[in-house]
């Protein structure tokens, strides 16, 4: 039997600590195919870690999983499944710097404002481990997101809850309507190959070139700015309205997957909430090292060191602020954690949806749902939340039973648009004009600039816009359903990509296929009338509405975006299996703490385990990986069937009862089918004793509920630890041991 490999990723929080208990059946059952499972950890802990070997000991030391994963996507032979990981903000990462030193790691601060030249090596050290740093690396190819057939027929069965939408709601979403990126966006596409440099003019003409750029022939090249001024006047404005009108304000940003622009977009936010705060105590906090782009968190935490006096006094001025300023959404309102006080906490993929599931509320300070004025400056993608909104108020909430599906086909491979973006992004420090110039001096773009602007250039690969469309049309044809490429004629790229799209549709047999181009506004609209009517339309999108979009309507239409199967077929030829469309549910993990209930829901990782055995077995000629596969996926329907998925509160199984039922369907699954009689013959034993076993395992799993937990840190867990709460049966775990 020839052996072959499985790339599992270990992450974090949630779905790391589902791994613990899911990963001994996925090896368990693989082994029987000869296929061999190996983890790959790219946990926040991790990376961190890779990135100071020699600040360490020997035996500390871990390898850089992720630039080695990284080369691995880039060979045919790649089979990842790969879960979702933290996006470290500053705060995250500072927070997993603390705890990896406590336990006994010498690992250098983080390094706030970098004086010496040691301290800015250490900075870019980190740099590398913020934000959506993993994403970019491993996804080198386009995005393909779907609800497999089974998990929308559970969905249409047992309905998730949806809040009422009233017609006479008051929430809403608002963005600039001038100085953003959207209004300043320019676009070109490079005719032939060669180098661009991004530089600046300052006001004496003195050229200061930002970075030179290798352009790949018909790649398209984007630079805009979004203007700072015109960006306070607009959240003053939003704080005014919501003022007068007696409407909560809230804030949606990226500041995780967007890690440069969108943190000082976040930062303008709180110190124009605060105003009378930064305004008397700026000098101070500059001091201190307050940085605003971190949230209130940071300020917080730093006059901590001032005298108690002084502390009391800043606090009240903060509390003065409240007295005049609109109420804010709250993250945790019985802890006093607002919507400003760290930069991750609203991340607007997950947050716009659970808005609008909640008939277009969030919670205020009293702990109760109240409508909002929904704020995400940079109007390029707001605009399709409004037209939600506008739908729901007007139609009503959607019907889970009823409603069709909007799957995507994301344009993200090659580190496509705003992916791109991080290191060609920059807070300007004085005014003049940005620009982008050939090597032989033609100037392709450029715009003028003020100091504290954001400006950002997004580079597009030609061979990716190529493959994108082909899998569109691909998708369109193998699930028979109209596919909208969402490109507005507004917006510079877009009409770039526009032609490129006409040109590459030319290169596929389209007959019979509805493919159709539209602006986001008609295209939201369009899905929205064909779903409420029952049918499917996939969204052929780029980067950010693709990431959008995919918690937006997987939330809509089956209550989260976990339940998403998640495939990215690699250019060269790989795979990689992403398990779910949304993030690492840090909550849950508080739960876990607490009472030693995990409700994570990997039914994302089932869908993606199945494909990447499926797929395997169809590139190695491996029947038996096939086999397994199909009964996989012959279990998860049946797990679905029969309800078997977490619940939220204890009581009920939770993620490890889950995984038990999805083992014993999946061994039941194998010795009952026919196609392969080895398979059958090996798992029988393990189905009989799981089926006889049933009341047995499922009593020793619920029976540490209730109780907290203890898995000795949160972002770098104590292996043993986490291993004894996540598979605390004794019979299960013999069970499956027993199987050869
Ligand atoms: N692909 C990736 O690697 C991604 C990573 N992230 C990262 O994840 C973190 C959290 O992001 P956030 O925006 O809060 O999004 P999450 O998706 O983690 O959270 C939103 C909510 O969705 C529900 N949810 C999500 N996944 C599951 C699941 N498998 N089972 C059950 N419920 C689920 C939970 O609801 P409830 O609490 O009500 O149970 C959760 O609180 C961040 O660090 C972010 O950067 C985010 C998106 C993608
Ligand atoms: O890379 C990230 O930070 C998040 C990605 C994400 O949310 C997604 O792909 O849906
Ligand atoms: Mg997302």
């Amino acid at each position: 039997m020839t052996t072959s490999k499985i790339v599992y990723t270990f992450t974090d929080e949630a779905p790391a600590l589902a791994t613990f208990s899911l990963l001994p059946v996925v090896s368990t059952f693989a082994k029987a195919a000869g296929i061999e499972v190996e983890t790959s950890d790219i946990s926040l802990a991790a990376r961190v870690l890779a990135s100071f070997p020699d600040r360490l000991k020997e035996d500390q030391r871990v390898p850089d999983a992720l630039a080695e994963l990284g080369e691995l996507a880039k060979q045919p032979e790649a089979n990842i499944i790969k879960l979702p990981n933290i996006s470290a903000s500053i705060p995250q990462l500072k927070a997993c710097i603390k705890e990896l030193q406590a336990q006994g790691y010498d690992l250098p601060e983080y390094p706030d404002e970098p004086s010496s030249e040691e301290e800015k090596a250490i900075l870019e050290a980190y740099s590398k481990v913020l934000g959506s740093a993993v994403n970019p690396v491993l996804r080198q190819g386009n995005s393909d997101r779907r609800a497999p057939p089974a998990v929308k027929a559970y969905a249409r069965k047992f309905p998730h809850s949806m809040g009422k939408w009233s017609k006479a709601s008051r929430s809403h979403a608002d963005y600039m309507r001038g100085g953003d990126f959207f209004s300043s966006e320019q676009s070109v596409t490079m005719e032939a190959a060669g180098d661009v440099r991004i530089e600046f003019v300052n006001k004496a003409g003195q050229v200061d070139v930002k970075k030179t750029l290798k352009m790949q022939e018909g790649e398209v090249l984007d630079s805009m700015f979004m203007s700072s001024k015109a960006l306070d006047a607009f959240f003053e404005r939003t704080l005014q309205e919501c003022k007068e009108d007696g409407v909560m304000w809230s804030l949606h940003v990226k500041a995780t997957m967007m890690k440069v622009s969108h943190p000082i977009v976040f930062g303008h936010a709180v110190r124009v909430f605060y105003r009378e705060v930064f305004e008397k105590y700026g000098e101070l906090f500059e001091e201190l090292g307050v940085n605003p782009n971190n949230g209130m968190a940071s300020v917080y935490d730093k006059i901590k060191t001032l005298p108690q006096s002084k502390q009391d006094e800043i606090e009240e001025a903060i509390h003065a602020c409240y007295e005049h300023r609109p109420e804010m959404a709250m993250v945790d309102s019985v802890k006093g954690i607002t919507n400003l006080h760290i930069p991750s906490d609203v991340i607007v993929d997950a947050s716009m949806p659970a808005m609008i599931r909640n008939s277009g509320q969030m919670w205020g300070r009293d702990g109760k749902q109240k409508d909002t004025k929904a704020v995400m400056p940079e109007s390029t993608y707001a605009r399709i939340y409004q037209e939600m909104i506008n739908f729901c108020r007007t139609n009503g909430a959607f019907d889970p039973t009823t409603m069709g599906s909007v799957p995507n086909v994301g344009l993200m491979a090659m580190k496509a648009e705003e992916y791109g973006s991080h290191d060609k992004t920059y807070e300007m420090k004085e005014d003049g004009v940005m620009r982008v110039v050939k090597a032989d001096g033609t100037v392709l773009m450029q715009h003028n600039v003020e100091k504290g602007d954001i400006w950002r250039a997004c580079q597009t690969k030609d061979a990716a816009i190529k493959d994108w469309v082909k899998l569109a049309v691909n998708r369109a044809r193998q699930s028979n359903t109209t596919a909208i490429f969402w490109l507005d004629a507004e917006r510079a790229h877009d009409r770039e990509l526009r032609k490129k799209v006409e040109k590459y549709l030319q290169d596929h047999d389209t007959t019979g296929l509805d493919i159709r181009v539209m602006g986001y506004n008609r295209a939201i609209r369009t899905s929205m009338e064909r779903m409420v009517r029952g049918k499917d339309t996939i969204s052929v999108t780029g980067n950010v509405l693709r990431d959008y979009l995919t918690d937006l309507f997987p939330i809509m239409e089956l209550g989260t975006s976990a339940k998403m199967l998640s495939i990215v077929p690699m250019l060269a030829g790989g795979g990689m299996y992403e398990t779910g469309a949304g993030g690492s549910a840090p909550k849950h993990v508080q739960q876990v703490l607490q009472e030693n209930y995990l409700r994570w829901d990997s039914l994302g990782e089932f869908l993606a385990i199945a494909v990447s055995l499926d797929e395997l077995g169809q590139k190695t000629g491996n029947k038996h990986a096939q086999v397994l596969g199909k009964a996989l996926d012959a279990a998860t329907g049946k797990l679905l069937e029969n309800n078997k998925s977490p619940s939220r509160k204890i009581g009920d199984i939770d993620n490890r009862g889950s995984h038990f039922y999805l083992t014993l369907y999946w061994a039941q699954e194998l010795a009952a089918q026919k196609d392969d009689s080895e398979l059958a013959a090996r798992f029988a034993a393990l189905a009989k004793t799981l089926t006889e076993k049933e009341q047995q395992i499922v009593a020793e799993l619920n029976e540490v509920q209730g109780k907290p937990a203890d898995l000795g840190g949160y972002y770098h867990v104590d292996l043993s630890k986490a291993n004894a709460v996540m598979r605390p049966s004794a019979t299960f775990n013999q069970a499956l041991e027993s199987v050869k």
